[in-house]
């Protein structure tokens, strides 16, 4: 049976069960990482660190991430395994049936930078509040009153059955990069257990999260910097992308998007440069 490692955190756990579920049966191995032990995390590598060495170590086959905590490139020796089919890649408002059902001035709380300049973008007025933790966490803080309406990702509550607190989709905010997907990652040598995920993987899910990524990678930016990259595919199977860069006091911002590509790493490549013609590189 296949071993997956996985964070502890009830979001990791739900998205390894239903990872284990699509393999037909693998056993859990939890990890705890330097990013569930930390109130500040900096570097999205404090999210992944310990599970690839427990991959390494042969303590486990495959990890199970949210594609969103994944930086875009990966250590020497591990490789993307799969993407299973991607749920929303939405952000959530939670407390509130839209934005523009919000109160002047109303506290809409989040810990993301790139939610931050969205919101400064699109309601100047807003009072943007510090709201940290796990999803239970930010929803039980939102339930106490520490801030009027909060954002969350769409997929992170669907998987915990909390889509109820979705007063409304934000479809006007540029999605992280990867939000929404999971990455099943592999040491390269692990054939196995690379020949398992194949079956579970989705080319769509794959070349949108491909060219997502690589937009991050042309632009240096981690999650510590306000960037959206949301990619689909069209109807004719061309890959469009849609991505931002902000100032997080939304006093500047620039959003572009290109369409009809076939090489998700090229259209990556081509909106990160438009973006750095338009100025972005000052705002990172
Ligand atoms: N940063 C934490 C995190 N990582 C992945 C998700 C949600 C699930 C997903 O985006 O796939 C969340 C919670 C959130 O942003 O509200």
């Amino acid at each position: 049976m296949l071993r997956i490692a996985t964070r502890g955190s009830a979001l990791a756990l739900a998205q390894a069960r239903h990872v284990a579920t699509l393999l037909g049966g693998a056993e859990l191995v939890e990890v705890v990482t330097s990013g569930d032990r930390r109130r500040d995390v900096e570097d999205k590598r404090e999210w992944v660190a310990e599970i690839e060495s427990a991959l390494e170590r042969g303590e486990a086959d495959l990890a199970v991430h949210s594609a969103k905590d994944v930086p875009a490139t990966l250590p020497d020796g591990f490789v993307i395994a799969a993407v299973p089919p991607r749920a929303s890649p939405y952000d959530a408002l939670c407390g509130a049936s839209g934005l523009d059902a919000l109160d002047e001035g109303a506290r809409v709380g989040t810990s993301s930078l790139r939610r931050a300049a969205a919101l400064h973008a699109l309601r100047p007025d807003l009072d943007v509040v510090e709201l940290r933790g796990n999803v239970d966490t930010r929803l039980r803080k939102l339930a106490a009153g520490e801030c009027d309406a909060a954002v969350l990702a769409l997929a992170g509550l669907e998987r915990l059955g909390r889509a109820d607190a979705a007063g409304a989709v934000l479809e006007a905010v540029v999605p992280a990069s990867g939000q929404g997907a999971l990455l099943l990652e592999a040491h390269v040598e692990a054939a196995e257990a690379l020949q398992a995920a194949r079956t579970i993987s989705d080319p769509a899910a794959e070349r949108t999260l491909a060219a997502e990524r690589s937009l991050v990678a042309a632009l240096g930016a981690d999650c510590r910097t306000p960037v959206g990259a949301h990619a689909r595919e069209g109807a004719d199977g061309g890959l469009g992308l849609r991505a931002f860069v902000g100032r997080v006091d939304g006093s500047e911002w620039v959003i572009d998007e290109l369409d009809g590509f076939d090489d998700p790493a090229a259209l990556g490549a081509a909106v990160a440069a438009r973006l750095l013609a338009a100025g972005a590189g000052e705002m990172l």
